[in-house]
């Protein structure tokens, strides 16, 4: 039987743990079959971001159309975008297809790299939320777009709110920055859903925004609704990370494939 088919639009990390790599990797252990729109790529690996070269936006437009014409697709998600060119092209392209859409406003790596130019931020806010069926900012990205910042789980409420305000459906505020509990905020502006999960103490998390905003991608590629993607996709990123492993001198990856076990 034909798997569904999950559509990322985002950049390359080198180092394969973020990235159109971590949601590759996702979505085929999640039971999808991943395809990819490369926005830019980035030299990287486990201590930072090296370089960053973005691609023409007639590449992503084209890279888009092949798959979508031809191929099809249930869902799409968006990671890295670079530029306010490319945030508004793949806005269009979303706004075009008839599939929900996960959008990852990634801001800057865990590092602290740019992988969003400032200029950006606007059509962010006016041009990309809006097409979003689910937005997944973490608190940085929120104060980023908001102008909210988020000091305790009691605020995630209110940074919820804002970033509603600019259109997505639903919004998922992630509050892995915080202390205590890994405690997300799921909400439509009606229903609020809370998701909490232990606090791992691994350090290697590259890649957990793109692992969960993804895997929330292939829970709608299946049909399930938002609020069962995200809870199976929050039980698959907390896996992941418990699993996270040590590669190079700094930050290694979650771990994509740690339901399939390892062989000894
Ligand atoms: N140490 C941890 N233990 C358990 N869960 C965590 C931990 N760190 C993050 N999470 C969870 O991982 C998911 C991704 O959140 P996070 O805030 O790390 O995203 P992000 O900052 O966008 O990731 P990235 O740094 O890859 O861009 C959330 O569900 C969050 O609660
Ligand atoms: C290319 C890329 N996209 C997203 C992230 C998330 O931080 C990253 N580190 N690199």
């Amino acid at each position: 039987m034909r798997p569904p088919l999950v559509l990322t639009v985002a950049g390359s990390d080198s180092g394969g743990g973020a990235g159109i790599q971590a949601d590759l990797k996702t979505m085929l252990a999640l039971g999808t079959h991943g395809m990819s729109v490369l926005t830019a790529v980035t030299a990287q690996n486990s201590l930072g971001v090296q370089g960053a070269w973005e691609l023409p936006v007639a590449a992503v437009r084209a890279q888009y159309r092949s798959v979508v014409d031809d191929i099809g697709v249930h869902a799409v998600k968006t990671g890295m975008l670079s530029s306010a060119e490319l945030v508004e092209a793949v806005a269009e392209l979303i706004d075009g297809t008839d599939a929900p859409a996960v959008v990852d406003p990634v801001g800057v790596s865990k590092h602290g790299d740019a992988l969003l130019a400032a200029s950006a931020l606007d059509s962010v806010r006016t041009r990309l939320l809006p097409v979003a069926t689910v937005a997944t900012p973490n608190l940085d990205e929120v104060a980023q777009l908001t102008g909210v910042r988020v000091g305790s789980e009691a605020d995630l409420r209110r940074a919820a709110s804002a970033v509603l305000e600019y259109g997505p459906r639903w919004v998922l505020v992630k509050g892995g920055h915080l202390p205590g509990d890994a405690v997300d905020l799921l909400t439509d502006g009606s229903e609020e859903h809370w998701l909490r999960g232990p606090r791992l103490d691994n350090r290697h998390t590259h890649g957990t925004g793109c692992t969960l905003a993804s895997a929330v991608a292939c829970g709608l590629a299946k049909g399930q609704p938002v609020p069962d993607a995200v809870r199976a996709a929050k039980e698959y990123v907390t896996g992941a990370i418990r699993s996270g492993f040590a590669l190079g001198a700094g930050i290694g990856p979650v771990d994509h494939g740690w339901e399939l076990g390892r062989p000894s």
